[in-house]
């Protein structure tokens, strides 16, 4: 995973040094009546310190992709990596300070004590990636000196399986995007399945024997399995795992080992929706599936619950990807396959409602970290008077006309007409 995160970094940087000079340069923007004669346009000035607080999860991609966009802006850094990632954290500061300009990066490292100090201080901009959670006390705490934020949030990101789909291909790319991603331990992994009551056995089966297939009979003994980031977490997800009316509707998997902190891939079949496991983010290798009468009861389901991260369908059928695409709020929509928007720089990244607020990678992180300032170039030629009082019928009757950018209207008062 950690080449995976290099390589994403290392082509987030390229294109910020291909890009950079088209970025910064001023958009031109058309004039009207009102300004003439004069030229406009919108130029892109850094927001000037900027705290970038980070993840765990992926802890160089979190921590180096919004630093990225802050620095190609032309902003002061300030980087909190997590502190659940303490080996990262500390080789992110040790190597930032190295190799970059340390009167532009900084890196403090630290938990919530340290954060909090941070917190306090008088940003430009505070960039957010974790928890909702964590991310209404990170916007607290920046209303207290009115600094804009971009909080990247999670939350429960659902796949909704249609019969007509290609089965073994679904399954797959579903199980490397859950599993073959940090164990689920991923902002945009699949937290739950919405498929037919009719089709859910197949679905299951296939599951089950792709499982197999990539982890083996014993997943514990797995290398491709990532174990759970800390104790912590691991109690949290037993607990999930182990609520009344929901450890009984295992059907794969379910096997835990506390003191290598492993949870193997685990199916749950028409689990409550008032469980914890479907109200809280998952955010581990549980996945449950639910099943209903139809797809539209799918969608109601995604549609109902707070907006997601992520959504998923897979299904050959072209309306359905068209109505999915257009009906289903999340920040971002994949249909047959899962998480690689990610990796799209053309495409912006974040979230809606609950998951988030403000988006980044390409462009979109150049823009995060800028502000777009309007600017208007006059001269002093075409000095009306109809602008300086006193003010007569005439006069309003022409400003109303060139406000409102009516030529006819314009020459009808001029010549005496209107
Ligand atoms: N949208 C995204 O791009 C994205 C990416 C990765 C993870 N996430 C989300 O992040 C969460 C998992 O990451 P996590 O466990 O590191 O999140 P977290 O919210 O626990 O921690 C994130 C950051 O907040 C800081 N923090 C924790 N408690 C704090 C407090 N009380 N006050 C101030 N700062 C505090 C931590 O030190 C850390 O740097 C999941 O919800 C996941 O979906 C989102």
């Amino acid at each position: 995973m950690r080449r995976v995160q290099v390589a994403l970094l290392r082509n987030s940087i390229k294109l910020a040094l291909k890009q950079l000079k088209n970025w910064m340069a001023p958009d031109k923007a058309k004039t009207s009546l009102t300004t003439f004669p004069a030229s406009a346009e919108i130029v892109s000035e850094p927001l000037g310190v900027v705290l970038v607080i980070s993840a765990w999860n992926y802890p160089f991609l979190l921590s180096i992709d919004p630093v990225i966009g802050a620095i190609s802006a032309g902003n002061a850094v300030v980087l909190k990596p997590s502190e659940l990632a303490p080996a990262s954290s500390s080789l992110l500061a040790k190597l930032l300070e190295q190799y970059l300009d340390p009167s532009a990066v900084r890196v403090i490292e630290g938990a919530v004590t340290e954060t909090t100090l941070l917190l306090e201080q008088k940003w430009d901009k505070i960039f957010y990636t974790g928890s909702s959670k964590i991310g209404r006390i990170i916007m607290m705490a920046a209303a207290k000196h009115l600094i804009p934020v971009v909080l990247e949030l999670g939350g429960k990101s659902p796949v909704v399986i249609d019969s007509d789909t290609n089965l073994k291909i679904t399954v797959k790319r579903i199980i490397a995007g859950k599993w073959g991603c940090n164990n689920g331990q991923a902002c945009i992994s699949p937290d739950y399945i919405l498929t037919t009551k009719e089709y859910a056995p197949k679905v299951i089966d296939a599951m089950k024997q792709e499982l197999e297939a990539f982890y083996g009979k014993n997943p514990m003994e797995s290398k491709d399995m990532s174990r759970i980031v800390n104790s912590n977490h691991f109690d949290r997800l037993s607990k999930i795992l182990e609520e009344k009316e929901v450890s009984d509707k295992i059907v794969y998997g379910g096997q835990k080992n506390r003191d290598n902190l492993k949870i193997v891939p685990t199916i749950l079949l028409d689990v409550p929706l008032d469980s914890l496991i479907m109200s809280e983010e998952i955010f581990g290798p549980l996945l449950p599936i639910l099943t209903l009468n139809n797809l539209e009861e799918c969608f109601d389901v995604i549609r109902s619950r707070p907006k997601p991260l992520a959504a998923y369908l897979f299904t050959q059928n072209q309306k359905l990807k068209e109505r999915f695409a257009m009906t289903v709020s999340a920040g971002g929509i994949v249909v047959n396959d899962i998480a690689v928007h990610l990796s799209l720089p053309t495409l912006p990244f974040g979230g809606v409602g609950e998951s988030g607020m403000g988006s980044y990678h390409g462009k979109f992180s150049f823009d995060a970290f800028s502000h777009k300032k309007a600017v208007l170039y006059k001269s002093f030629i075409g000095d009306a008077a109809i602008r300086y009082p006193p003010y007569s019928r005439g006069k309003l009757r022409l400003l109303k006309a060139l406000v409102n950018s009516n030529l006819v209207e314009v020459f009808k008062v001029l010549l005496g007409l209107s």
